[in-house]
């Protein structure tokens, strides 16, 4: 299923936030938005998700959801949002009980999430033995539960020191390497959106309109730590977004 953002313009009163934002997030692609702080990144995410409406425009979903979908649009959040009492295969499992599914066709997703977020050692585990970066899998793991047509992640790293956020970027990139799935990636590290982007969507400062949309050529399973060959789009990025930023922020001041 494909996504296609519409016109999508939207204000809170007379705070104006996003302006006539159209964009496509084709299947089997991770899209990432990057953009100063309060450029309406969270805002977009949320409509993409239908939490909220815009103003104007629309979200357009394109194509059937995949088999076995049992929540199109997923989110992972950055703060994980784990039940505690719950151990790693029973916060899975949540999401499946939801639905209804139990016995033994939950007990064949939960394997297999946990097998591809490399999570089977831990399934009787409870979050707080966990490590953050081990957290975050499980959040992921319970998003892919679901089979979803899109994950939505708003900063689904940042919480997580800059180790961890290395070694959770290697398996995103294993893991859609193995297994393509769609994602909108919002985050402020431009770092992270050449290394999973296959195209990073950069916004003004608010009210947030699309600056420039740029492609990133390498193959996500080719990209690794440190790679040369992101060098140059991530500083081309942080040229886009400098100005921007720069006068965000002393907006923020302001307030
Ligand atoms: N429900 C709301 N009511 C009023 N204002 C809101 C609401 N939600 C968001 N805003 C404002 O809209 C602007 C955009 O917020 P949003 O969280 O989407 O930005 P962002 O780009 O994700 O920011 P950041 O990078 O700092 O996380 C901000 O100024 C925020 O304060």
């Amino acid at each position: 299923m494909d996504i296609r953002l519409e016109g999508i313009s939207h204000h809170y009163d007379d705070f104006e936030v996003l302006r006539d934002v159209t964009l496509d997030i084709p299947a089997g692609q991770i899209v990432c938005i990057v953009g100063p702080s309060g450029c309406g990144k969270s805002t977009l995410l949320r409509f993409i998700g239908g939490l909220e409406r815009p103003r104007s425009g629309r979200v357009v979903q394109l194509g059937q959801a995949p088999e076995g979908c049992l929540n199109p649009l997923t989110y992972i959040f950055q703060d994980f949002a784990l039940l505690p009492w719950r151990s790693v295969a029973g916060n899975v499992s949540l999401v499946l009980e939801d639905h209804g599914i139990r016995g033994t066709a939950a007990r064949e997703i939960i394997e297999d999430v946990l097998a591809r977020t490399k999570l089977t050692d831990f399934a009787k585990a409870l979050p707080k033995q966990l490590s953050g970066g081990m957290k975050q899998r499980v959040a992921i793991a319970r998003a892919l539960a679901v089979n979803p047509a899109v994950m939505l992640m708003d900063e689904p790293l940042s919480a997580l020191d800059s180790q961890t956020r290395e070694l959770l970027m290697d398996d995103l990139v294993d893991l859609w390497s193995r297994q393509p799935f769609t994602a909108v990636y919002v985050t402020h590290n431009l770092a992270e959106a050449v290394r999973l982007g296959h195209k990073v969507v950069v916004l003004s400062r608010r009210p947030g309109q699309i600056q420039e949309i740029v492609e990133i050529e390498k193959p996500l399973p080719a990209r690794e730590f440190g790679d040369p060959e992101l060098d140059e789009p991530q500083r081309y990025l942080w040229r886009l977004m400098r100005e921007e930023a720069r006068a965000a922020d002393a907006e923020l001041m302001d307030v």
